[in-house]
C-alpha cells in the first residue's frame, strides 16, 4: 500500500528510484512509525501522511542539490537527510542533531536499511567543527533563517551554500537575513497532495 502510494508520488514528481531505493524509503516510514510510539520523533502519526509530509517533502529538494558533501542540521529523525541520501547514493550526508535519542534512531535506520552514505553527529551545531567543510548545509523546520545562518556560518566550503526548506515565507524573516548572505534562489516546491506552500531558499555567503 505505502509502496504503491510512493510509486505514484515519485512519478508525479518525475523522480526515478530503483526498487531498492523505493523499499528503503518505505522502510524508513515504517521505522519512523514504529519508533515514534516510544521516541516521539514526529507529531505526524499516520504513515501515509509521513510519506507525504516527511519523505516526499524531503525528496522535493533533490533536483536542486549541487555538490557531493552535505550536512543536515537539526535533522531530528533524519529529515530531509535520510530520504535524500537514499535517493542520492553518490552524495554523502552528515546528520546532526543535539538530541541523543534522535541520533540513536538514525543509527538504527542506517544499520537496518543499509544506507552507507549517512553518518550521525550528536552536537549543538554552533559547537560542531567538521574536519571538512560542506558543499551544502541543509535544514528543515530547524530555526529562523537568521538563526540558521548565524549558527551555521562556519560550515559551508568556499563555494558551498545553504538550503533552507521552509513553509510560507514571512517578510520579516526575509528582512532579517544577516549582512554578508544573499538569497540566490527562491524555489517553489510541489509536493503531491500538500496544499500548503513549500519553499526552498538557496543562500550564498
Ligand atoms: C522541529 S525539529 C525538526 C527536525 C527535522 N529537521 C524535520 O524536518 O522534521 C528541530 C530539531 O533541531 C534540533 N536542534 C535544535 N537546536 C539545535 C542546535 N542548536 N543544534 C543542533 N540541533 C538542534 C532539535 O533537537 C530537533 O531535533
Amino acid at each position: 500500500m505505502l509502496l504503491e502510494q510512493l510509486r505514484g508520488y515519485l512519478s508525479e514528481m518525475n523522480i526515478s528510484a530503483t526498487e531498492q531505493q523505493q523499499s528503503q524509503l518505505v522502510g524508513f516510514v515504517e521505522m519512523l512509525n514504529k519508533w515514534n510510539k516510544a521516541y516521539n520523533l514526529t507529531s505526524v502519526r499516520d504513515p501515509k501522511q509521513m510519506l507525504v509530509r516527511h519523505v516526499m517533502d524531503s525528496l522535493a529538494v533533490s533536483p536542486y542539490l549541487d555538490g557531493k558533501h552535505f550536512i543536515d542540521v537539526g535533522t531530528g529523525p533524519g529529515l530531509p537527510g535520510i530520504p535524500l541520501a537514499i535517493l542520492n547514493p553518490d552524495k554523502e550526508f552528515v546528520l546532526l542533531d543535539s538530541l541523543g535519542k534522535r541520533i540513536r534512531f538514525q543509527k538504527q535506520v542506517k544499520f537496518e536499511l543499509k544506507i552507507d552514505n549517512i553518518s550521525s553527529v550528536e552536537s549543538r551545531v554552533e559547537a560542531y567543527q567538521p574536519e571538512q567543510k560542506f558543499d551544502g548545509v541543509l535544514s528543515r523546520a530547524f530555526a529562523s533563517v537568521e538563526d540558521m545562518l548565524t549558527w551555521c556560518h562556519h560550515l559551508p566550503a568556499q563555494d558551498g551554500c545553504f538550503y533552507a526548506l521552509k513553509g510560507q515565507l514571512s517578510e520579516q524573516e526575509m528582512q532579517n537575513i544577516p549582512a554578508g548572505f544573499t538569497v540566490a534562489e527562491t524555489i517553489v516546491l510541489k509536493v503531491p497532495t500538500l496544499d500548503e506552500q513549500r519553499h526552498l531558499l538557496k543562500i550564498t555567503q
